[in-house]
């Protein structure tokens, strides 16, 4: 009743519309809120970009199911981007998507202003397209891709490295183990493992942890009572760990980054490629870089980023969670994939240059993966990290995936130090809230040219991060510790830990010398409180303040 007197129609889409019933005064007005990403995707109402996560099988499983007839087409889920899909990708096998409904407007609780206007920066585009002065969207489709079919006929198969061998890191180094023994057609089954080799105890005897790692097949120190698959091989030297690998997986703490690219650097495949995962910043005086493009920079090579809401121990215990992987499949590689036999391609011979998140040229000319490899793109990726219990959705937006994993560590402080003082869900809520806007802000102000602010919203790497991270995680969990023993996180740190690190108290320091060199601080005041109480200079009692001068 209430929705038909305020024009909505039975299809509308709820929130959006109790949004408007609910707001008060002139913001009533839908002219006068700024147009924003809808949370409820699934409802019918105004475009709504939802799509995300590959649904449909990969060529390699199509690949080994080699009876099964071609897909039956799908809905195309690329809609409004649809005839250029079509036209660009004659060979994919969908079909055009019913007409939408008559749009509604949805509105937007982001309080830092508009997001760029629909339709202008997030169209869905095939496959992972270069970046160009415009923005790109951070999403990525299937459809096309569901229906090729690799021929079998690569000489060669993709070879994987991880690099690190923490909780996060092994649990990693397992998951893909998993995949490349189940995707002999795309990888080689071993796995290496870079271990930073220290001494452990197992059963009364000192030993090497490569060692137990190789023999036990547990990694004893870091993931205790999981066992790992035997094609999961320890190595110490970080060079041999490397060698002749196309895909590197970099998963160790992010302070130990630097060190690792310079013994890297000159001693890996030029055409490699790598993810990392590691959750933090890298920063030298007032400049800040995103850890995968660090890594690329410095290694010469293209890197993404994996992040989520991803616990190492629930994963290793295969509890079901999902994940986000952003990959801008550099254009040298994009061969195949654009159904263009050449390499280093746009498809009319020319090259292509590859760019950075800030949208620049990358210094870097890239080697092209070689053609006898399987395309290194979002379908290599996707099947590499897919588990039935670890879901991947593939997405363009590193500086989103990047910042979301690395920011939401300070805020799980803050969490921890206010639950540690007592309160309680409700006030971490409102510091998770105020945490998330200032991640938003930061990635605006300084990665303007390609952040996706709805990556943060709908992918597991944004809101999806923050609430675990908040909730269950070691930032949250040591920190709050430390209030309630009175003691440092640092600490706690130290003697809880056993050899684990908290990327959340580093990534504090960092961010806020950044933010205090660009004089800027003051923008960022959770930021700024977190460090402030690291610092022993500020206390806890003093966050609600924050909330009272907003
Ligand atoms: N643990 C998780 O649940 C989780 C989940 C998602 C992301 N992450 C991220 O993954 C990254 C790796 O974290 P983790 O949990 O695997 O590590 P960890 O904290 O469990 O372990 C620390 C690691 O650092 C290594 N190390 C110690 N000194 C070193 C040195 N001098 N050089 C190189 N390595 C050294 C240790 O061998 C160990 O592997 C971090 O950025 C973290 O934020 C962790
Ligand atoms: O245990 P933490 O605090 O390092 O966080 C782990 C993951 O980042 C949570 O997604």
């Amino acid at each position: 009743m209430i929705l038909r007197r305020v024009g909505y129609k039975k299809s509308a889409n709820i929130p959006c519309v109790l949004r408007t019933i609910f707001s008060a005064g002139p913001k009533t007005d839908p002219r006068r809120l700024p147009p924003f990403r809808c949370l409820t995707p699934g409802l019918p109402h105004s475009p709504c970009r939802n799509i995300h996560s590959h649904s449909g099988p990969s060529r390699y499983s199509i690949h080994k199911a080699k009876a099964r007839p071609s897909p039956e087409p799908r809905t195309c889920r690329q809609s409004r981007a649809f005839s250029s899909h079509h036209l660009n990708n004659p060979n994919h096998n969908c079909v055009a998507p019913p007409p939408r409904p008559t749009p509604l407007h949805c509105y937007s609780l982001d309080p830092l202003g508009p997001a760029p206007p629909l339709g202008s920066s997030n169209i869905a585009v095939p496959f992972a397209c270069p970046l160009n002065n415009k923005k790109l969207s951070h999403r990525r489709t299937y459809s096309q891709s569901a229906s090729m079919t690799v021929s079998g006929s690569f000489r060669r198969k993709h070879k994987v490295a991880v690099i690190g061998s923490g909780n996060w890191g092994t649990t990693v180094a397992k998951l893909v183990a998993e995949s490349t023994s189940e995707h002999p057609e795309v990888f080689e089954k071993d796995v290496q493992m870079w271990v930073y080799e220290e001494k452990v105890t197992v059963d009364g005897e000192t030993r090497n942890l490569t060692e137990v790692i190789n023999t036990k097949h547990q990694n004893t120190k870091y993931l205790e009572g999981i066992n790992l698959p035997t094609n999961l091989v320890a190595n110490p030297s970080l060079v041999d760990a490397v060698k002749d690998a196309t895909i590197l997986i970099f998963n160790l703490p992010h302070e130990f980054i630097g060190n690792i690219c310079r013994q890297l650097k000159g001693n890996i495949l030029p055409y490699s490629r790598g993810i990392s995962c590691i959750k933090g910043v890298t920063v030298t005086d007032d400049k800040i870089e995103l850890i995968c493009e660090f890594i690329g920079e410095q290694l010469e090579i293209y890197c993404g980023a994996l992040s989520g809401a991803n616990i190492a121990t629930e994963i290793a215990n295969e509890n079901w969670c999902e994940t986000t992987i952003a990959y801008n499949t550099p254009p040298c590689d994009r061969h195949v994939a654009n159904g263009n036999e050449h390499a280093n391609g746009n498809g009319n011979g020319a090259y292509e240059e590859h760019r950075d998140s800030r949208g620049q040229i990358i210094k870097t000319k890239l080697t092209p993966v070689p053609q006898d490899y399987p395309p290194l793109d979002h379908e290599v990726l996707h099947t590499l990290f897919s588990r039935p219990y670890f879901t991947v959705s593939m997405v363009s937006d590193v500086v989103g995936v990047s910042l979301g994993g690395a920011l939401k560590n300070i805020v799980a402080i803050a969490c921890g130090f206010v639950e540690g003082h007592g309160w309680n869900m409700t006030a971490k809520t409102a510091v998770m809230r105020r945490g998330m806007l200032e991640i938003i802000q930061f990635a605006r102000e300084f990665y303007p040219e390609t952040i996706e602010p709805a990556t943060l919203w709908e992918e597991s790497a944004g809101w999806g991060d923050m609430i675990v991270s908040c909730t269950a995680a070691r930032n949250w969990r040591y920190s709050k510790m430390a209030v309630e023993q009175g003691v440092s996180i640092q600490e706690i740190e130290r003697t809880e830990l056993n050899g684990q690190k908290l990327q959340g108290i580093s990534t504090s320091r960092e961010v806020s010398s950044f933010l205090r060199a660009r004089g800027v601080e003051d923008k960022y005041p959770l930021f700024k409180l977190v460090d402030g109480i690291l610092d022993g200079k500020v206390n806890v009692n003093d966050i609600p303040s924050l909330f009272r001068k907003n």
